[in-house]
């Protein structure tokens, strides 16, 4: 199935389908010179798939985790971009999870002003929600995706072969945002996590929909965009303070909707989804240290920020909460 995301001139196709990696080259112009970058937990079978249709090309592996994120990973990637001789008419082809097409993706938005950038997620996260939309960012200390830019990929390829290689803890992971996108935007998807079977491939193609239909009436997060960020604002400070060498980013989001689930029958159905994905609990916080992040969070003004709350399944409120407000929340607890 091919989507394409309607941006105007920055459009572009997602192809969603087993073995889509197959035809890389009959879809983009692979005889440029082209950057594969993927981390070192990247099996060497899809790297070689990829780079099998590009003749001129060379990989760039950085280590697995979070932690690469930061300047001097960004720097070392744009190093080797200048010691290969990479020119504006080159490309990056990140083949990844969420770390490595944020981490490719602002080298690729910021290499001489911008080189084309193609992304091949490898993790139900990135497959689901992070390849698409144009978020690449990276880390400042603890501050997450604090430096970015919105900048499109050219292409997109779900492959939902690739998920074969996955440990179980990443897919559950992964599962954490389409669960969100389902909360905000579609009971049905919510109902796909109560069947008997996680159908994965329905699970991405409803989440990559409802994602492509936000991005496309809010590019840039200036309204409706902000919604994706549910569960965000004390997920990224659990993260932050907790979370980047114990948590995954999703078990952290999950934890973050807990919030602001209003409806206590919902809370008990998304508990127990959480139950069965094996998601880790919501740990003893100091809610302090956690509002020292949530001033930090994007969505933040100099006195509040936008909180996204759902009331019902498949709907959602944006309300501008003062910190003393967010504050009292946490003080309650996410299961008041
Ligand atoms: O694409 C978006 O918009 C999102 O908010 C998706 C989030 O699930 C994703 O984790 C995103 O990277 C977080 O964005 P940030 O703006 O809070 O850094």
């Amino acid at each position: 199935m091919k989507m394409i995301v309607d941006l105007q001139e920055y459009s572009y196709p997602i192809w969603i389908e087993a073995n889509c990696l197959d035809s890389l080259s009959n879809q983009i112009d692979t005889s440029r010179r082209i950057a594969l970058i993927a981390d070192e937990g990247i099996p060497d079978i899809w790297i070689q798939k990829v780079r099998s249709q590009c003749p001129d090309s060379f990989v760039l592996r950085f280590a697995q985790g979070e932690s690469s994120k930061c300047f001097l990973q960004y720097e070392t990637l744009l190093k080797e971009m200048i010691r290969h001789d990479m020119t504006r008419k080159d490309a990056i082809i990140a083949i990844g999870g969420g770390v490595t097409g944020d981490l490719a993706g602002f080298v690729a938005a910021t290499y001489m002003r911008g080189i084309d950038f193609y992304n091949i997620p490898t993790t139900l996260l990135a497959q689901v929600d992070s390849s698409v939309g144009g978020k690449v960012a990276i880390d400042v200390d603890e501050y997450k995706n604090i430096v970015g830019a919105f900048y499109q990929p050219k292409a997109v390829w779900i492959d939902p072969n690739v998920l074969q290689t996955l440990p179980p803890r990443q897919v559950h992971n992964g599962l954490v945002e389409a669960l969100k996108t389902g909360l905000i935007q579609d009971p049905s998807l919510v109902d796909l996590f109560e069947e008997e079977t996680l159908d994965l491939t329905q699970i991405i193609t409803r989440s990559i929909a409802i994602k492509k239909h936000v991005v496309e009436q809010d590019e840039k997060e200036n309204g409706l965009r902000k919604i994706l960020n549910f569960g965000h604002t004390i997920g990224h400070a659990i993260e932050s303070a907790y979370g980047l060498q114990s948590y995954l980013h999703g078990e952290c989001v999950a934890m973050g909707m807990l919030f602001f689930i209003e409806d206590p029958e919902l809370k008990k159905r998304v508990l127990s989804i959480y139950d069965r994905l094996q998601l880790p609990p919501l740990p003893a916080y100091d809610t302090k240290e956690l509002m020292s992040y949530i001033r930090h969070d994007k969505k933040a003004k100099h006195q509040s920020v936008s909180i996204v709350k759902v009331p019902r399944v498949g709907t959602f409120t944006i309300e501008e909460l003062s910190y003393e407000q967010i504050e009292f929340i946490l003080e309650k607890g996410a299961l008041a």
